[in-house]
């Protein structure tokens, strides 16, 4: 492995893997951009030394090959813009002759995107064959995906054997990362508390299990919730659910229980009849959610429980919204326990926040320079707390 900032980079090819997996709104427009700003300092160090540029990347989770909706097309502009003008090429195909053709052609100084890598089922299965395509595209490869190093992709894991020790490194956001991680796991001042939210119940379900052993409190909001609210027997209507981890659930409220922490589980939702900006709403407790209403944030007696155990908290480390903060009915829950984040910090905590959404919405409340440490991983950062080794840090080590 070569160290990035001792890398001459000129008349090279950097073929870079970043995490551009932004949010973007209805229009296609990127609601947050914080992955791709995260990334520019590496990118201008190689230009700076006269190499050019390949970024890949994945969008969202596509299911049936190309679609617009997922298409990296929709961020060349913004990348123009943070790299200060900079020519930005795009290539329809991640690989293949367009790809291939786009890569030969590049000069110094530019930068090729190439569309997105899950546009291929290859991606995602770790395919080797695919790997290899990708790695014939630049004379070196830079990892700097830390959002996607818990994955074990052809982009992100196994191109990596493609490319001899000196010609493979880590970039400098994955360099940051993983060294603000290192500082909060070895300098953890209790009490810890971990807030989980969000939509990704069965990634992240896994992850309370391995949480248990280093937190005091966890505090469960957003979709994930319901899941653990069923799983006790509550009505939870049309609410987000995963049937088949209702058992886990019950495992880990008991095994919380067993170890003396506190799993705090929302008392009340803002409910609505429909998944929409325009929704009929109610505060409902969550015994019993009417039927056909779905919880899409937490009520405020849970924001007032959940603030009470954040304000006497040392360390704290969120990933995940408590509600659908992308629609103003159902963001007073992860607007409030922003709030209460940043309080604690003020005084004294230290507050880790991570993730796709989480840090969109800590974005647009304007409280991201109020919290310790944004990261640009959301299941990633939580893997690494884990003590995990992630497959795209390993990979090239
Ligand atoms: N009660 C709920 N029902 C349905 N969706 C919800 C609910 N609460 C939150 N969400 C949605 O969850 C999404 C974010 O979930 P996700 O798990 O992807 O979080 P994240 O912060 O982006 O983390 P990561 O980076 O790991 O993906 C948001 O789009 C939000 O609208
Ligand atoms: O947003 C993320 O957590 C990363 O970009 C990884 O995305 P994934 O969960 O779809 O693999």
């Amino acid at each position: 492995m070569s160290k990035f900032s001792d890398h001459n980079f000129k008349g090279q090819k950097a073929l870079i893997r970043v995490d551009f997996n932004v949010p973007l709104n209805d229009q296609l427009e990127i609601t947050d951009d914080t992955r791709m700003q995260a990334a520019v300092p590496t990118i201008k160090k190689i230009l700076a030394d006269g190499g050019s540029v390949i970024l890949m990347s994945h969008l969202g989770r596509p299911k049936d090959g190309p679609t617009d909706k997922y298409s990296l097309k929709h961020l060349v502009n913004r990348l123009v813009k943070l790299l200060d003008g900079v020519t930005v090429k795009f290539a329809e195909d991640c690989v293949g002759e367009v790809a291939e053709k786009a890569a030969a052609n590049l000069q110094p100084g530019e930068v090729l995107l190439l569309e997105n890598l899950r546009f291929h089922k290859q991606e995602e299965k770790g395919d080797k064959t695919f790997a290899e395509q990708l790695s014939k595209l630049g004379d070196v490869y830079v990892n700097d995906a830390f959002g996607t190093a818990h994955r074990a992709h052809a982009s992100t894991a196994v191109i990596a054997e493609f490319f001899p020790g000196d010609k493979k490194m880590f970039g400098l956001l994955m360099e940051a990362e993983t060294s603000s991680a290192e500082k909060v796991l070895h300098s953890s001042e209790k009490p810890f508390t971990a807030i989980l939210g969000g939509a990704k119940v069965s990634d992240k379900i896994l992850i309370i299990e391995n949480l248990l052993a280093k937190a005091n409190n966890i505090i469960i909001g957003g979709g994930m919730a319901y899941t653990f609210l069923k799983a006790q027997g509550k009505e939870i209507g049309n609410s987000l659910v995963e049937n088949d981890k209702l058992d886990l659930a019950l495992e880990l409220l008991a095994k919380a229980k067993a170890q003396g922490v506190q799993l705090l589980i929302p008392e009340d939702s803002v409910a609505a009849d429909k998944f929409a900006a325009d929704a009929n709403t109610q505060v409902v407790s969550n015994d019993s959610i009417p039927s056909g209403w779905m919880g899409l944030d937490i009520g405020p007696k849970s924001i007032e429980k959940f603030s009470e155990v954040i304000a006497a908290s040392k360390t704290i480390l969120w990933n995940g919204p408590m509600g659908v903060f992308e629609m103003p009915a159902f963001q007073g829950g992860t607007k409030a326990i922003a709030d209460a984040i940043v309080k604690a910090t003020a005084g004294g905590a230290f507050s880790l926040v991570g993730g796709g959404d989480s840090v969109a919405a800590v974005n647009q409340f304007g409280l991201a320079d109020k919290v310790s440490y944004v990261s640009t991983g959301g299941g990633a950062m939580l893997e690494y707390f884990e003590g995990k080794v992630l497959p795209g840090i390993a990979a090239i080590k």
